[in-house]
């Protein structure tokens, strides 16, 4: 709700104007949209509105679609979800919604709303004062947002009735994994909130999101051109680029078809901006009249349109070919259609840009024309956009200095602004909220996207388990994912580091004293099956004797033995679930055994920060099952170090990267070059790098087939203006082995047959110095062979140098990756750093930028996500 009442007071503050927004809360902890009217909120004066802003809005604010939800592409996996879609007259908003989360919990909308206003819009003035002002903003806005709490549909229903929101005319509804948008041209008053269900006019919608045109292409040819060919729909690209639209009955196999190639595709890095959209129905009216807007020589649309030509099915006009009568923008409308699934053109969707019955697909067509086609630009024959908007020129003027940014918001109103790389965009979604009437102002800008994750992250607070208070968790039970993983002795099962279940204890403490039965649940190992050896029985025993109470241990995770035992919980108790992995459905997230371990609990408390990158039954799976879904302390804690540290970093930034291989590095490396300001390298990689030199290493490890990308990193440090810190000293040994003979030598002269084990006293100094006016640290990866008591004091110094920055100069040190974890244990400093993570793969995934699955979950903050 916080978050609700954030950005509607945001979205408030930057229009101006009264706003309606529907906030899309799809896998929030409810798993219920909710509607907001910003037009209750107290009017501020900003200066922070740009001049233009609102006269690119004139253009045809317009976008459409929500992503369908089970099929892969959003949604929450009980398929409760539900998407409303409100229409106000006078009033216009779009958002988009950047779905940080994995797309089966796309939980971080609302916070990363804010944090992606284009703050190019905002030129001039300083970004820091701005999101200042922004949340200032918002603090006024919870005190005075009298929705506070709405949550039900019932509630809005209320809401409604007392005149708090403008009736609805236009929703989306999903069912059973498709997206169907409800018809504008429903009769007035017909789409009340709850009669939605009521209507005749559905239709589906699929959207979904590619890495660039030949992925497109390639799932073009693969999937859609089969269902074109079949005569059940029309492929037509709606938009520039690897946009396209389909038209068809929602035939079952199709859409499962669809949905699982474009579920692995998700899986896939970002890699460039691109968009599939694919209006399934039979709706003559879905898709809009692209071909007839003729692209001008020069413009950048005909050049894409080019490019891309392949994409491209013309639409076919229905029948006659005649315009498209007035009732057949009541989509879904049967007789709309030409019973094949073809689709009908009609002119510019702008001819209807103040007709409130416009289908969600032109909205979209607008959405492009309002980005690429403008006045001036020649690129549309749509009608001067400024006519029907009611937005004054005049008006725009007053604000000084924006002119010039008026392209920067133009371009990235659609996919434009989208920077490659950035996996963050995996989900992002956008969605229209209401038709342009009035006029009015667009709510969210892409991209600040180096920001994003850590203000995501600074929202994502909002969400953890300190939101539950007694009266929420009281007789409640949670089930509690916690990474129990801990390392034990291999003959006797002992565990010999117990940092990941004190680690827990917060949570778990906060719990119990608040008086929920906690069910806690773990892995541990990589059992195949149940095996003793991978029994949680001593983690049980060693987090009884942490809690200072009993635990009992359940000698299943599902199932009776699980179930008699949570049953017998009472208020405060605490039981540990046995290894989930003994079960091979946990890392298959299967659904029912989700289901099975969720049974009996009511509340899912996610603290799993090791294993949040991992989308497993217990991780992600059982989020559909319970709600509220929370981040336990800890994993907040992670991803507020992991994540918000070091994405809005105190400079100067340092990053150390150490450990065995370039190869397992490479993702962090090239992360990080994009952020820090100086990088030390350790650890077996630099001899890698070395070789890219054109240095002889002797027998040091190497990876030859990286050396081409040391150089690249090389160059890329370069290009950047990062400074590459890599030792000028080596303390090399005759062979692997902690007695053997070592020397120390500079990089230039090792020895034929001689590896280097560790960075040398030289290096040691310059590191040093690299750190000394360090404000953030990030360390990953000892810098030597630290096991070897003779080639750790690379690493040993590093760990106390780190401790003294902490204590003494104020800098905030990370330290991530297992083995550089267990280095400042074993330097006894790791109470003198300001976080060690509990995570080595997830910390690793974190820092690439990569979404955890099972951070998003919790309703932390999502982590790349
Ligand atoms: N010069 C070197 N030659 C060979 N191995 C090295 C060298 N320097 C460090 N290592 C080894 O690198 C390993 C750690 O590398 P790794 O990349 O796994 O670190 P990490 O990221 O901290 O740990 P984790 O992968 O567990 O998260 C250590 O076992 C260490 O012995
Ligand atoms: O130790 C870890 O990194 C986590 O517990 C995850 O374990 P996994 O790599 O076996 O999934």
């Amino acid at each position: 709700m916080e978050e609700v009442r954030q950005m509607v007071h945001a979205a408030h503050f930057i229009s101006r104007r009264p706003a309606l927004i529907r906030a899309d809360l799809c896998g929030d902890a409810d798993n219920k949209d909710v509607l907001f009217d910003a037009s209750t909120l107290p009017k501020l004066e900003s200066p922070l509105v740009p001049r233009k802003l609102g006269k690119s809005l004139k253009r045809g604010t317009r976008a459409w679609g929500t992503p369908a939800a089970e099929q892969g592409l959003c949604g929450s996996q009980d398929g409760r979800w539900q998407d409303w879609r409100w229409r106000s007259p006078g009033i216009v908003d779009k958002l988009e919604l950047l779905r940080m989360g994995p797309l089966t919990c796309p939980v971080r909308t609302l916070a990363v709303l804010i944090g992606t206003i284009d703050l190019r819009l905002l030129s001039g003035k300083d970004k820091d004062a701005v999101w200042k002002a922004l949340q200032d903003s918002v603090a006024e806005a919870s005190r005075l947002y009298p929705l506070d709490g709405v949550t039900e549909v019932a509630q809005l229903e209320a809401a409604v009735e007392a005149g708090h929101l403008p009736p609805v005319s236009l929703a989306t509804v999903e069912v059973a994994g498709v997206v169907y948008q409800f018809g504008a041209g429903a009769p007035p008053g017909a789409a009340q909130v709850g009669e939605a269900s009521q209507l005749t006019t559905w239709r589906p919608v699929l959207w979904a999101q590619f890495h660039g045109p030949q992925e497109a292409q390639a799932f073009y040819d693969a999937n859609l051109a089969p269902i074109e060919a079949s005569g059940t729909a029309q492929i037509i690209r709606v938009k520039e680029g690897p946009h396209m639209a389909t038209s068809a009955p929602p035939a079952e196999g199709h859409l499962a078809h669809i949905g699982q190639a474009l579920r692995d595709r998700m899986q896939q890095p970002w890699r460039e901006a691109g968009l599939l959209e694919a209006a399934i129905g039979d709706e003559a009216d879905s898709v809009a009249a692209q071909p007839s807007r003729t692209a001008q020589p020069g413009s950048q649309r005909e050049g894409a349109a080019e490019q891309a030509a392949p994409l491209v099915s013309r639409p076919t006009r229905r029948g006659d070919g005649a315009p498209h009568p007035a009732e057949a923008r009541t989509p879904g409308v049967q007789e709309a259609g030409d019973g094949n699934g073809h689709i009908r053109m009609r002119g510019s969707p702008l001819d209807q840009s103040d007709d409130e019955s416009d289908s969600g697909l032109e909205y979209g067509m607008d959405a492009w024309q309002t980005a690429h086609g403008s006045e001036g630009e020649g690129t549309t024959d749509g009608p001067s956009d400024s006519e029907d908007l009611g937005e004054s020129d005049s008006e725009d003027e007053e604000v000084d200095g924006m002119e010039e940014e008026d392209e920067g918001l133009e371009g990235a109103f659609v996919m434009e602004g989208v920077e490659q790389d950035d996996t963050a965009y995996r989900n992002r979604i956008e969605t229209n909220l209401v038709s342009p009437v009035v006029g009015n102002i667009i709510l969210v800008k892409l991209i600040d996207q180096e920001n994003m994750m850590s203000r995501s992250i600074t929202m994502g607070r909002k969400r953890n388990v300190s939101d539950l208070k007694e009266a929420d968790l009281k007789g409640k039970t949670v089930f509690l994912r916690a990474d129990l993983n801990v390392p034990q002795d291999k003959e006797t099962q002992k565990i010999t580091d117990d940092t990941r279940i004190r680690a827990s204890l917060p949570t778990i403490q906060y719990l119990v004293k608040n008086g929920a039965r906690v069910v806690a649940t773990s892995h541990l190992g990589r059992p195949k099956g149940a095996d003793k050896k991978t029994s949680l029985a001593p983690v049980a025993e060693r987090l009884s004797e942490l809690l200072g109470t009993p635990v009992g241990l359940a000698s299943d995770c599902v199932g009776e033995p699980a179930q008699s035992k949570i049953a017998a919980l009472k208020d405060g108790d605490v039981l540990l679930l046995e290894n989930v992995r003994w079960h091979a459905e946990e890392e298959k997230n299967d659904p029912e055994f989700a289901k099975q371990l969720a049974a009996g609990s009511n509340i899912f408390v996610n603290d799993a920060f090791g294993t949040a990158h991992r989308a497993h039954a217990s991780t992600a799976g059982v989020a559909a099952y319970l709600s509220p879904k929370v981040a336990g302390f800890l994993l907040q804690k992670e991803l507020d170090f992991l994540a918000g540290a070091i994405d809005e970093p105190k400079r100067p930034f340092v990053a150390i990267v150490g450990g065995s291989k370039v190869s397992s590095k490479i993702g962090v490396i090239e992360s990080l070059l994009g952020k820090v300001d100086r990088l030390i390298l350790g650890g077996g990689m630099i001899f890698t790098f070395y070789r890219a030199q054109g240095y002889s290493v002797g027998a040091s490890l190497v990876e030859e087939d990286k050396i081409d990308l040391a150089k690249e990193l090389i160059e890329t440090a370069k290009s950047k203006g990062v400074e590459l810190v890599l030792p000028s000293d080596v303390i090399v040994a005759d062979k692997f082995a902690p007695d053997a003979n070592s020397k120390v030598v500079p990089i230039s002269a090792i020895p034929e047959g001689w590896l280097g084990l560790d960075v040398g006293p030289e290096s040691s100094k310059t590191i040093a110095t690299a750190l000394k006016d360090a404000k953030t640290i990030l360390w990953n990866g000892p810098l030597g062979v630290f096991e070897f008591e003779k080639f750790a004091q690379g690493t040993n110094n590093v760990a106390h140098l780190l401790a003294d920055l902490t204590q003494n100069n104020g800098a905030i040190t990370i330290i991530g990756g297992g083995d550089s974890v267990a280095a400042v244990e074993k330097a006894g400093v790791a109470d003198k750093v300001s976080h060690i993570s509990t995570g080595g793969g997830a910390s690793l995934e974190l820092l690439e930028g990569k979404v955890l699955p099972g951070a998003s979950v919790g309703g932390g903050g999502g982590g790349g996500n």
